[in-house]
């Protein structure tokens, strides 16, 4: 399951750059899915604390969600009118949610991250005229992304329903999927992809290098999948628990190592599990991937 390698861009039309940047989404959430050992996640391993989802039915959600995220890169590149544009997101955001539904027979396995690369897809398409991707910066994209999350959703002017999301952020006070949006995923840009590079840069492998930025969206991220099953108590857990493993040195390190498998026995036994870090993780491998500032020299 290797990167869509980037065409040269001369061969390119709109069509083609929409389709990619959709690839390249849909790769971003098959390696998150494949990324093992992540604690209480659906992963190579099994199920953890998730007994409605497996890993085949995370990689039949992300193939499903391929042609929205096209979809969503087209409406970008075709639209002048950023209100336009974020009506159509928000329309194509709830369609792929829909679909990724159906796919899985009712099963939540990738609301989060449809939230995160849809927006993220759609600036990066707006990098994209005449069809060509410009190889951007991170930070260029995350903005962009946070502007269009930014934009009212006219579908949500007057009703807007309680989601499990919104009512953890009211009752622990915290910021959601919707904030670490619209204030252009600070945890991405703080966290994720400053550890995935100095990681990569000491020399640790692809895996450990994205274990690790995992673990350090997990540090500081207000996970309101963590806090709708195992509450505050469950959120100073994962993020103690991350911290603590970062510190040991991480798991490359046989001390860190040992410290993510008893953080992992810690989730299981709080029934938690960080399903908003690992929409973080794919929605990082996604700008990484794309963006000129990255150091990556992948192993696939
Ligand atoms: C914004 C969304 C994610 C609503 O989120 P809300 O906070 O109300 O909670 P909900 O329980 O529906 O989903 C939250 C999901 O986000 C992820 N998440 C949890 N915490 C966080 C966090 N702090 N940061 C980022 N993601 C998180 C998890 O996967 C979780 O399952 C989304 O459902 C939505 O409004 N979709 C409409 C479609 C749309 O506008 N799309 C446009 C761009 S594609
Ligand atoms: N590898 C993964 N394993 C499990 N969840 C993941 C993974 N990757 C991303 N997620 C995210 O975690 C969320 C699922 O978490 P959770 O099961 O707590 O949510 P829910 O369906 O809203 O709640 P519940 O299952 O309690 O009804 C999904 O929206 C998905 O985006």
């Amino acid at each position: 399951m290797s990167l869509p390698s980037l065409q040269p861009v001369s061969r390119l039309t709109p069509h083609d750059s929409a389709r990619q940047l959709a690839a390249s989404a849909r790769w971003a959430l098959e390696q998150e899915a494949l990324l093992s050992p992540k604690p209480a996640l659906v992963d190579q391993r099994g199920q953890g604390v998730h007994s409605d989802m497996h890993l085949q039915l995370m990689l039949d959600s992300a193939r499903c969600l391929e042609p929205y995220f096209a979809q969503m890169a087209a409406a970008a590149q075709h639209s002048d009118n950023p209100l336009y544009l974020r009506a159509r997101l928000g329309l194509l955001g709830r369609e792929a949610e829909a679909a990724m539904l159906a796919t899985t027979g009712g099963v939540n396995t990738h609301r989060g991250a449809i939230w995160a690369l849809g927006l993220l897809t759609a600036a990066a398409a707006q990098h994209s005229a005449d069809g060509l991707i410009t190889r951007t910066h991170s930070d260029q994209l995350l903005h962009g992304a946070a502007r269009l999350a930014r934009l009212p959703d006219p579908a949500l002017l007057h009703q807007r329903s309680a989601s499990k999301g919104s009512t953890a952020c009211q009752r622990y006070a915290v910021s959601g999927a919707r904030e670490q949006a619209q204030q252009g995923f600070p945890q991405i840009q703080q966290q994720a992809l400053p550890q995935l590079r100095s990681s990569r840069q000491r020399g640790d492998s692809e895996t450990i290098a994205r274990l690790n930025a995992l673990l350090a969206i997990m540090t500081h991220l207000s996970d309101t999948c963590v806090l709708s099953r195992a509450g505050m108590a469950g959120l100073r857990t994962l993020q103690t628990g991350a911290q603590q493993v970062l510190a040991l040195g991480g798991c490359g390190a046989l001390a860190g190592r040992r410290a993510l498998l008893q953080l992992e026995q810690q989730l299981l036994a709080l029934n938690a599990s960080a399903g908003g870090a690992a929409d973080l993780l794919a929605a990082t491998l996604f700008v990484d991937s794309l963006c000129a500032d990255n150091n990556n020299d992948k192993e696939q």
